[in-house]
């Protein structure tokens, strides 16, 4: 879990390029692990020790100036419902214009932290010029640009100053959050699940936010559900569902343990369900996907084991998630759904202790060593657990640079398959010794 900071402003003040500059430092290493393809709107970043995660609320809008002035409100407000700090792009290039006096006069009223900012500040003439935005009522403003890093650094040092502390859960309960796309089902399979509100042990107040984890105890389980009050409240911006059930899904994720990841199988596994099952897996989140409205599929046609290769087509590399088909409104398998969560739990929660990891892991090594690398021989010497949230593996050997990528995946697919970490994403590590 971690803070979020949100990006608003008009089309073209260089939101996605100021996105752009924030998480590629980072995403490049993040992509090298996972060999995932990087989402255009979210991503994890950090300054001075601190993560957090960018949402480049622009990419939402379409990009034609008309269409923007009815969004812009929707906009705003979902960043001020999900964010800790707001950051506010405006462009020095054409100065104060009639949408950014809208997009101020709303953000003049909230009490969360809003940082103005001027982009395309590339140079010192520029820098004078930015003084016209004290017009917008928002006091102090940064000055940046974008393309060449300038300012930049200032600027995240204050905003990382306003940033809400990690919060360590209290007690050591499973939990999980609800995701999906609008309709998938997600309300009606919490109902189903928890039944009445007499389930409901207790609801924990996030203490800087208004999300809400609410713990339940059920079929002999004890566990959260994290953010299900938003869920349930439904979506207050009726039109926007689908960009709102990705920022609550952000959210929800983060706070989360496991992500129990719905979909509506007469929609399919498409290219939204990936991407909320992707911001899962960049937060290292246990998954459990659920197919859901099975009544309605035609068996005949479309098989179990025919639609379950098409999802797992779509998940690589990433293919050891439990796939689980139910039907809520039958009250199929949704037992089942949240045993596998469970398990899933258990597994990210897994530790290997370091005799038994060698003493399976070396002997698999010896059979398969690296292949040699530029005529060098790699050795790996032990492999050890790092002590992390979820499974972190370090092989220690005296050639790390030399093991390449697919010699990872083939320890982590042995690890997956000695150890079962089914729904857990892993990283894997090459040391030095
Ligand atoms: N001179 C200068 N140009 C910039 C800077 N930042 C962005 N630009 C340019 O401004 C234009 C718009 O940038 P984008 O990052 O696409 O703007 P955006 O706000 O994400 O736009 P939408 O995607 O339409 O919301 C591009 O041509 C960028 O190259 C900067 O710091 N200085
Ligand atoms: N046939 C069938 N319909 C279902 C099933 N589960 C949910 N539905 C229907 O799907 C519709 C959407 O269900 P919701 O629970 O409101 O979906 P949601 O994901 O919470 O939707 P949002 O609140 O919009 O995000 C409702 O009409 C449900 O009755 C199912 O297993 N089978």
């Amino acid at each position: 879990m971690g803070a979020i900071v949100a990006i608003v402003g008009r089309p073209n003040v260089g939101k996605s390029t100021f996105f752009n500059r924030l998480i590629q430092r980072r995403e490049a290493i993040v992509d090298e692990i996972s060999g995932v393809t990087r989402d255009r709107h979210y991503g994890r970043t950090d300054w001075n020790g601190k993560e957090f995660s960018i949402i480049d609320t622009g990419g939402y809008v379409v990009g034609s100036e008309d269409v923007f002035e009815k969004e812009i409100d929707k906009q705003v407000e979902l960043a001020i419902d999900e964010a800790d700090a707001i950051l506010f792009l405006v462009d020095v290039e054409s100065g104060v214009t009639g949408m950014d006096e809208e997009v101020a006069k709303l953000l003049r009223r909230i009490d969360k932290p809003v940082f103005l900012v001027v982009n395309k500040v590339d140079n010192a003439m520029r820098a004078a010029d930015a003084v016209e935005f004290y017009a917008l009522g928002l006091g102090e403003y940064f000055t940046i640009s974008s393309i060449n890093g300038s300012g930049t650094g200032d600027l995240l040092d204050e905003v990382v100053k306003v940033l809400p502390e990690e919060e360590e859960p209290e007690e050591d309960l499973p939990r999980f959050a609800v995701v999906g796309r609008p309709n998938a089902g997600k309300s009606s399979f919490i109902n189903a699940l928890i039944g009445e509100e007499r389930y409901i042990v207790t609801d924990i107040a996030g203490t800087t936010r208004d999300s809400i984890d609410t713990r339940y105890n059920r079929f002999g389980f004890d566990f959260n559900l994290v953010d299900t009050a938003g869920i349930r409240r439904k979506a207050k911006v009726k039109e926007d569902l689908e960009f709102y059930s990705v920022m609550r899904s952000v959210r929800a994720i983060e706070h989360s343990d496991v992500c129990i990841l719905l979909f509506d199988a007469t929609r399919g596994f498409d290219g939204q369900v990936q991407n909320i099952f992707w911001l899962a897996h960049r937060n290292n989140k246990g998954i459990v996907v659920l197919v859901n409205k099975w009544d309605l599929v035609e068996k005949e046609t479309q098989s179990v084991k025919q639609y379950t290769d098409k999802i797992r087509k779509a998940m690589e590399p990433f293919t050891d998630v439990p796939i689980i088909f139910i039907s809520v409104k039958e009250k199929q398998r949704i037992y089942k759904a949240i045993e596998t969560a469970v398990e899933v739990y258990k597994n990210r929660s897994k530790r290997i202790p370091t005799r038994k990891l060698n003493d399976i892991m070396l002997p698999i090594i010896d059979a398969k060593p690296p292949p040699a690398y530029k005529g060098k021989f790699v050795k790996i010497k032990f492999c050890t657990q790092l002590p992390t949230p979820y499974p972190q593996f370090a092989f220690f050997c005296n050639l790390p640079q030399y093991v390449r990528d697919p010699y990872k995946r083939f320890l982590e697919n042995k690890l997956r398959e000695q150890f079962d970490f089914t729904g857990v994403p892993m990283t894997v590590f090459l040391r030095k010794k």
